[in-house]
């Protein structure tokens, strides 16, 4: 018998009745369907650094040049999947865990699957692209200092920080861990939307080949 440690609703136990089983249609089978290689675009960084806008950017030209995609944003998906989890660093972590079960079945499917949350943590990263596995899992770091982030400030959540109304917040009173060697850097101080989505459009292209 093979007993091996799995999370259950957030808790590591033993599976002792519980088997995978197999289909007879495999994640190659549906990437030649779809005519594409599926893949997660994962998009990391503060609030407010621009990977919402990015992420729109691109999927509509991936979309408009035929591919099939999903795009999973961390503000939708807390409303619906993870409306239970807060922004504690053990909520961040579930949050992301579920993410990357979810993108990684996304991609199973054959979907280019672009994935937009903040992910602070080197450690769920590094767990979702072993989930997602290393060739089809693209980590896109999406940069800003927290300075130009409160400048932009789209959704007024870094004045409401200012004003003691949001505790926890990430850059200023929760920690962001930036990815020591993204496959992407969008400097967005640097780079326009266009230009940032461009960037990654090419990467895409290239690993679609
Ligand atoms: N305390 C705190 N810290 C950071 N962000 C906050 C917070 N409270 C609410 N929000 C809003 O939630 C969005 C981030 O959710 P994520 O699921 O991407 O966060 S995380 O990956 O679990 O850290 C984030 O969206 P983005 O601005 O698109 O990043 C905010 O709109
Ligand atoms: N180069 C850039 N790249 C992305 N967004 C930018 C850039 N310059 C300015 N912005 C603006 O910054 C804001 C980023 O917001 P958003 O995409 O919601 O960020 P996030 O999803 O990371 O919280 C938008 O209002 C966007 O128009």
């Amino acid at each position: 018998m093979c007993i091996e440690r799995v999370f259950l609703g957030g808790r590591l136990v033993d599976n002792l009745n519980i088997f995978w089983h197999n289909g007879k249609v495999e994640y190659k089978d549906r990437c030649k369907h779809l005519k594409q290689k599926g893949m997660v675009l994962w998009f990391t960084g503060l609030s407010g650094s621009g990977k919402s806008t990015i992420a729109v950017q691109v999927e509509k030209e991936l979309y408009k040049k035929g591919f099939v995609t999903y795009l999973l944003d961390g503000d939708n998906v807390r409303y619906g999947l993870n409306s239970n989890l807060g922004f504690s660093n053990e909520d961040r972590e579930e949050n992301i865990r579920r993410i990357a079960e979810v993108s990684a079945l996304f991609k199973d499917a054959g979907l280019i699957t672009l994935v937009s949350f903040i992910s602070p943590f080197r450690k769920s990263r590094e767990f979702a692209k072993q989930k997602i596995g290393s060739i089809t899992f693209v980590e896109i770091y999406v940069k800003a200092d927290v300075e130009t982030c409160a400048k932009r400030d789209p959704k007024g959540l870094y004045k409401k920080v200012k004003k003691g109304v949001i505790k926890n917040f990430t850059g200023i009173s929760s920690p962001y861990e930036e990815p020591e060697n993204p496959d992407i850097l969008l400097d967005t101080r640097e780079l326009s939307v266009e230009e940032a989505a461009n960037k990654v459009i090419k990467f895409v292209l290239n690993k679609q080949r």
